[in-house]
């Protein structure tokens, strides 16, 4: 048997437990730059993997890429490996008013719209955070003094529009913060293998009707960017928290 697992290449045995997982392989970069000794330890595809240590814990970076198909095989393998602790770092839509460019969204709970949990497990099975995981994540984002809320989110696997009708009025009036693509995928995996899970997002844009025309959507601005340099902090404090 290969010392390194088949899809992204990252070493089964020798890594720490606890991970951040982002979907943008330069994101997962340059977070591992804020890490103390940082090394890649693979790149393959979308996933890009690095370990190093922030204040005194070792961790994981590693990239994900887009949608929950491809974002599990990550999840899945980084558990073959002993990560037994995942938090998601990633960018979302906001859902509503009040929920600004820049903030933090620290998931409570994701709607199942993922596009892969569906043929893991019913329908019915919930996608809920590790409550360590949410209060931790909640904590550090106030020391940070970093805007947040805290809530559900939306994981929808389609990211542009088709021909069907959107439910976005209904999960507006159900109170959902924030639409993103992968993060229900993870609490999944998370609650059937007994991982700690969670996320946090960061809002780059409203999600409104018009939501992903390609018009109205930039995640390439300045008040985005700071809003993901806070949410690599807070994210990376939550791992600390925890140990
Ligand atoms: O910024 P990331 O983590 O990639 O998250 C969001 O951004 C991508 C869409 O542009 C999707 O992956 C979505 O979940
Ligand atoms: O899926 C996503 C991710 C970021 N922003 C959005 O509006 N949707």
């Amino acid at each position: 048997m290969s010392d390194l697992l088949p899809v992204t290449r990252i070493p089964r045995t020798g890594l720490p437990p606890r991970a951040v997982v982002v979907g943008d392989p330069f994101r997962a970069e340059r977070m591992a730059k804020r890490l103390t000794g940082a090394v890649e330890v693979a790149h393959a595809r979308e996933y890009r993997t690095f370990r190093g240590s922030w204040d005194g814990t070792e961790v994981v970076v590693s990239s994900h890429g887009v949608g929950g198909p491809g974002a599990i095989c990550l999840f899945q393998e980084l558990t073959e490996a002993g990560v037994d602790t995942m938090l998601r770092l990633g960018t979302a839509g906001a859902m509503q008013p009040g929920v600004r460019d820049g903030d933090l969204v620290i998931a409570e709970a994701c709607v199942r719209d993922d596009g892969v949990t569906q043929q893991l497990v019913p329908p019915e099975y919930p996608a809920t955070a590790s409550p360590e995981l949410v209060l931790a994540l909640a904590a550090a984002a106030r020391d940070r003094q970093a805007p947040h809320h805290r809530g559900l989110v939306w994981t929808r696997a389609a990211f542009y529009p088709g021909l069907l009708p959107v439910p976005m009025p209904a999960y507006v009036a159900a109170g959902v913060l924030a639409i993103e693509m992968e993060l229900s995928a993870l609490l999944v995996h998370g609650s059937l293998r007994g991982l700690t899970t969670g996320g946090v997002l960061v809002i780059d844009g409203v999600a409104a009707d018009e939501l992903v025309g390609t018009t109205g959507y930039d995640p390439h601005r300045d008040v985005v960017a700071a809003g993901v340099e806070r949410g690599m902090d807070v994210a990376l404090d939550a791992l600390v928290r925890l140990s």
